[in-house]
């Protein structure tokens, strides 16, 4: 088989491939025997018996040359590739960038596909370049074929294929036929157009790793030239700068061209000072207004300040890396977003509808330390006084509540204020709610201010009270009076020896004649007095044995409300009366009853009966012979008509009583002495019903009958017959300022009154119900 290399001079021009007849060339004169190669192509068989790959390679061998004589174009286009911005079709000559657009003629490039191999190429560079030559060409024709027979033998690698020219050694030619085969190489490379697939497959004698590298190579050339195609410089876009270049006071003054001005810019005016005046102007910073919704909805309660803060840090299209004090001004609002991320961050206060827990703010005045006491102690005579009582032992309430009813209001424990225990409660722990002291007691085992809920505060003028700092439910215990249990004497001589000097006693009448003294007691001792309270002292017997509790009144009590009761004070002297401060609308104006609503009772009384007992005195006398002129003076018109009935009744004529008188023989004096008695029982009978309404009134039923006209009536409060009063020492009728130690002067007048006169006990027998006053002993 001959390698025939067909040269025409016209290829230069238009490339033509012929395929030779014959063995010799008849366009070149060149014959190259290669009887003895397989093939010169540096495409080897893949076998030594591949006959059909080595007759291809003859084939692709058949490559047009370039006249050798043909003057070199290479200067030209070389200097185009100096030209700064790249032209797609300029580089389409590098058949691997170009698209399939820029081909010149598809025709010719599938001649050329057909043509062009890396082989035939070479070879036909490398043959053409060294024509110069015979020897040359026979020498490196016998290299090649040499070259080829050692591929053969060996085994097959890319990396040893001649892939330069200085590697077949052809850069040794003349300097003309390097220009030449330079020339011929690039206009091959760009005319030739071949496929970048065919290129490839031709390439499969590469091996798989130089297909590889190869198309990597592919890839990323077409990637930059995509990225090629979108820069300025491609597109032509001039980014620098114009400057441009004025001529001003003889001297070149290079200025950047004015940049556009907003409409609102424009200046009208071209006076410097107008203009300075309205760039100061738009220099100062605008006001803004205070946004109304700021009262409202998602961001009320935050204050321009916060807002602007958070607008910074997160307002729309802001860095939120940066430090919010370092960013600029954004009156735009954080989005809801924002906002929840600032509620996490910095949080907001949240407001109850009312002060649930309502503390006391700090710096209150508070009351001098006292011993407390949470439960009654008995002191010197009282506790062997009262184990001689037996009534408490003699009688027991017991409840027959059941479990499904519990202790409501028709156990017969709580009617008693009696309270339930495990031995006389039917209905058990659970279902019974009458255990108020045990529940009293595991709120206090709780602890905490909150759970006990009361505390001193300091009121502006009624010394100090108490108020509750939890909600108590209607009805419900909230605190225990407690404090040492004295006898009467005892009391007396506290009076009269320790408490001298005080200005306020807490002493209250208790049970069997007993006193509660809780100057060592309980915070209930504070609680002040009112004509509308919210809370009731109430005495009850628990596990036999009294006990005394507020417990709230009929209403629910909310936190931080002043708890008061009503004293259910009795003055028993007009000069023990206290003026009331508690400024409830019904306020009876003292600490104790109204004086005008006690007096027309008392006046009533004393009155109807004084009448009623002169009326019968003077119809005695009238009828037993009296002097009618004295009682004619006294009571002309009664007289008259009491003559005129005697008249009437007597039947003997009109003259009056006179005549009556004479006349009465022994039978009528009978008649009237049945009439006198009549009239004594009528007297007696209204006497007894006064002292009875008295009795009402006083709840009293061993007030003496000497004192009946000149005490003060009480009233019986509604819900228990154990209310209990509040026992009043003080000597001075005037109102009593808040307690302070500096009233000596009226701690003085108590003493001397006090020691002027015995100080009386109320009544005795009275079991609590009845209001204690320990007065000076005047009345
Ligand atoms: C048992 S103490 C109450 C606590 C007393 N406020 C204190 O500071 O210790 C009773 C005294 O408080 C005063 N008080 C209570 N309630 C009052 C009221 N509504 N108006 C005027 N004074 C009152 C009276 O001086 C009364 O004698």
């Amino acid at each position: 088989m001959f390698l025939a290399i067909s040269e025409r001079e016209d290829t230069a021009s238009r490339p033509e491939m012929t395929r030779a007849p014959s063995s010799e060339s008849i366009h070149s004169g060149i014959t190259v025997d290669c009887s003895a190669v397989q093939s010169s192509s540096s495409t080897p068989p893949t076998s030594i018996g591949d006959t059909a790959s080595v007759a291809s390679a003859s084939m692709k061998l058949e490559t047009p040359l370039p006249t050798p004589e043909e003057p070199s174009t290479g200067r030209s286009r070389r200097a185009r590739t100096s030209v700064g911005t790249y032209n797609v079709k300029a580089l389409t000559g590098t058949a691997i960038h170009a698209p399939k657009k820029f081909y010149k003629d598809s025709e010719e490039q599938d001649n050329q596909t057909r043509r062009r191999t890396i082989s035939g190429e070479t070879l036909v560079s490398s043959i053409g370049l060294s024509s110069s030559s015979t020897e040359t060409v026979q020498k490196d024709m016998n290299q090649l074929v040499h070259d080829g027979i050692d591929a053969l033998n060996l085994e097959w690698s890319a990396k040893k294929l001649p892939k330069s020219r200085s590697r077949i050694g052809l850069n040794d030619s003349p300097k003309k036929a390097g220009q030449q085969a330079d020339n011929i190489s690039r206009k091959l490379t760009r005319s030739a157009g071949t496929k970048v697939e065919s290129f490839t497959k031709k390439l499969s004698v590469l091996g798989k790793r130089g297909r590889q590298t190869f198309e990597n190579r592919l890839t990323k050339a077409k990637r930059e030239l995509r990225n090629l195609a979108d820069t300025n410089e491609y597109a032509g876009i001039d980014t620098k700068p114009v400057l441009l270049e004025v001529w001003s006071n003889g001297k070149l003054v290079t200025e950047e061209p004015p940049k556009k001005k907003r409409r609102t810019e424009e200046v009208t005016t071209s006076a410097p000072d107008a203009e300075e005046a309205k760039r100061t102007d738009k220099k100062k910073p605008t006001e803004r207004k205070e946004k109304l919704w700021l009262t409202k909805g998602l961001y009320a309660g935050q204050g321009k300040a916060d807002l602007d803060k958070w607008s910074k840090k997160y307002g729309k299209g802001k860095d939120r890396s940066q430090d919010a004090s370092s960013s600029p001004l954004n009156s735009v609002l954080p989005l809801p977003m924002w906002h929840g991320q600032r509620l996490l961050e910095i949080g907001r206060d949240f407001k109850l509808p009312f002060d649930v827990c309502s503390p006391l703010p700090p710096g209150q005045p508070k009351p001098d330390e006292w011993r407390k006491t949470s439960s009654n102690r008995f002191v010197g005579d009282a506790a062997a006084m009262w184990k001689k009582f037996t009534l408490f032992d003699s009688f027991h309430s017991k409840c027959v509540c059941t479990p499904e009813r519990g202790c409501d209001e028709d156990c017969q424990n709580r009617i008693m204020l009696y309270e339930c225990d495990t031995t006389n409660c039917g209905a058990g722990r659970e279902h019974c709610s009458n255990r108020s002291f045990a529940d009293l007691q595991e709120r206090r085992r709780g602890g905490g201010k909150y759970r006990i809920g009361v505390e001193v505060i300091k009121t502006t003028d009624r010394g100090y009270g108490v108020r509750s700092n939890r909600c108590f439910e209607a009805h419900q215990i909230i605190v225990e009076y407690t404090g040492e249990i004295i006898t009467e004497e005892e009391c007396d001589r506290r009076m009269n020896e320790d408490y001298k000097n005080n200005d306020c006693y807490y002493l209250m009448s208790f049970d069997q004649n007993m006193i509660i003294d809780a100057t060592k007691g309980s915070i209930a001792r504070f609680v002040n007095h009112s004509c509308k309270p919210n809370c009731r002292m109430v005495k009850w017997i628990v596990a036999g044995k009294p006990r005394m509790a507020l417990f709230a009144g009929d209403r629910p009590i909310m936190t931080g409300e002043e708890l008061t009761y009503d004293y259910n004070f009795d003055p028993f002297s007009a000069k023990n009366v206290q003026e009331c401060r508690c400024g409830s609308d019904n306020c009876r104006g003292i600490l104790g009853p109204r004086p005008k609503d006690q007096k027309p009772v008392k006046e009533s009384i004393k009155e109807s009966v004084k009448s009623k007992v002169k009326a019968s005195k003077r119809k005695l006398k009238e009828l037993l012979g009296g002097d009618k002129d004295e009682s004619a003076n006294a009571r002309g018109s009664k007289k008259r008509k009491i003559k005129e009935a005697k008249g009437v009744k007597g039947g003997k004529g009109v003259k009056g009583a006179k005549g009556v008188k004479r006349s009465a023989t022994s039978s009528g004096r009978k008649v009237v002495k049945d009439a006198a008695n009549c009239v004594k029982k009528r007297v007696s009978t209204q006497l007894s019903n006064a002292r009875k309404v008295i009795r009402t009134k006083r709840i009293v039923k061993q007030t003496a009958k000497a004192k009946l006209l000149e005490t003060y009536g009480k009233r019986q409060t509604k819900l228990s017959s154990r209310n209990s009063s509040l026992t009043l020492v003080k000597g001075d009728s005037s109102p009593p300022k808040a307690a302070s130690v500096g009233r000596k002067g009226m701690a003085k007048n108590v003493v001397r009154t006090i020691r002027k006169g015995r100080a009386r006990a109320a009544p005795r027998g009275t079991t609590g119900r009845t209001i204690r006053v320990v007065t000076d002993g005047e009345n």
